[in-house]
């Protein structure tokens, strides 16, 4: 991790009707660095996931790529840094193969060739571990091959752009429904991807899985009621006497965090 700030997030606001899920957020994403973003549900984790891709507009304050102030949302196309973004859901449209879906935007966006494209997913269907299934449809595949398809399709890029893929991704919840050890795998690829050169060597993820949040975050932020209540180290993580933290990682109904429902 370097000190050189990726994304600033200032006075963050957002409001769902009377709901305010981010109540005057101040972050900071700091280069190379990977981002733990825990908080019990329904706290406005991938609320804040979807503000920092630039998919949905913050009602107060103000958002800093590589020092530059974002003026609207992604699709305006004047970002200076490639976000790539993996959903809750692996989100493959059934009726495309494995290699239409990875490829996609470059199918629908570019005038690439067929074939050219088709050799750009393959070296990604290759960094995610899974050569040699871009015939199949996501019906065949298992949910963590699912997960990793749509990895691969976030780190797709245009080449024409200069871009070799996106600097940073943001991993909304990517071992929910896996198994122990599937999860496992996934955990691996997303460090693997880190350390991939020129490849999103950083990154914010969000997840309830306490393998997940040790084995990639260095550093852990907790979310609750609109704020980040508590930030440190995984290692901090099991020294801490912070309540909500104590609460939260032994799952205890007791304590200061309010159990909805
Ligand atoms: N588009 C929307 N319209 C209205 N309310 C929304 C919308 N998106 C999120 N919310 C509300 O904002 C709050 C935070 O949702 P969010 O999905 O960010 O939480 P989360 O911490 O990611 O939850 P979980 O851990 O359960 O996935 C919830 O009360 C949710 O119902």
């Amino acid at each position: 991790m370097t000190n050189e700030p990726l994304i600033e997030l200032k006075g963050v606001s957002k409001s769902f009707g009377s709901n305010k899920v981010l109540d005057n957020i101040d972050l900071t994403i700091y280069r190379g660095e990977a981002l733990g973003i825990i908080g019990p549900s329904g706290t406005g984790k991938s609320t804040i996931l979807r503000v920092i891709a630039g998919l949905l507009l913050p009602d107060a304050g103000e958002i800093y790529v590589q020092g530059v102030r974002r003026k609207g949302l992604i699709e305006d196309g004047d970002e200076t840094v490639g976000i790539g973004m993996v959903f809750q859901q692996a989100a493959l449209f059934d009726s495309l193969t494995v290699e239409e879906n990875v490829g996609f935007l470059l199918y629908q966006n570019s005038k690439m060739s067929r074939s050219r494209i088709r050799d750009l997913v393959h070296t990604k269907l290759e960094m995610v571990g899974l050569p040699g299934i871009g015939d199949l449809y996501p019906s065949e595949l298992s949910g963590g091959m699912r997960k990793r398809v749509s990895f691969a399709r976030a780190i797709m890029s245009n080449p024409d752009n200069d871009r070799e893929g996106p600097e940073i991704l943001l991993y909304d919840e990517p071992t929910a429904g896996l198994d122990p050890i599937a999860s496992t795998v996934i955990e691996d690829l997303i460090r693997h991807l880190q350390q991939a050169q020129g490849v999103c060597s950083t990154y914010a993820i969000v997840t309830h899985q306490d393998s997940t949040i040790r084995r990639t975050a260095d550093r852990v932020i907790f979310l609750y009621q609109g704020r980040v209540q508590w930030q440190g180290t995984v290692s901090e993580i099991d020294s801490t006497d912070h309540p909500l933290i104590r609460q939260f990682m032994s799952g205890s109904v007791q304590g200061p965090i309010q159990v909805v429902g």
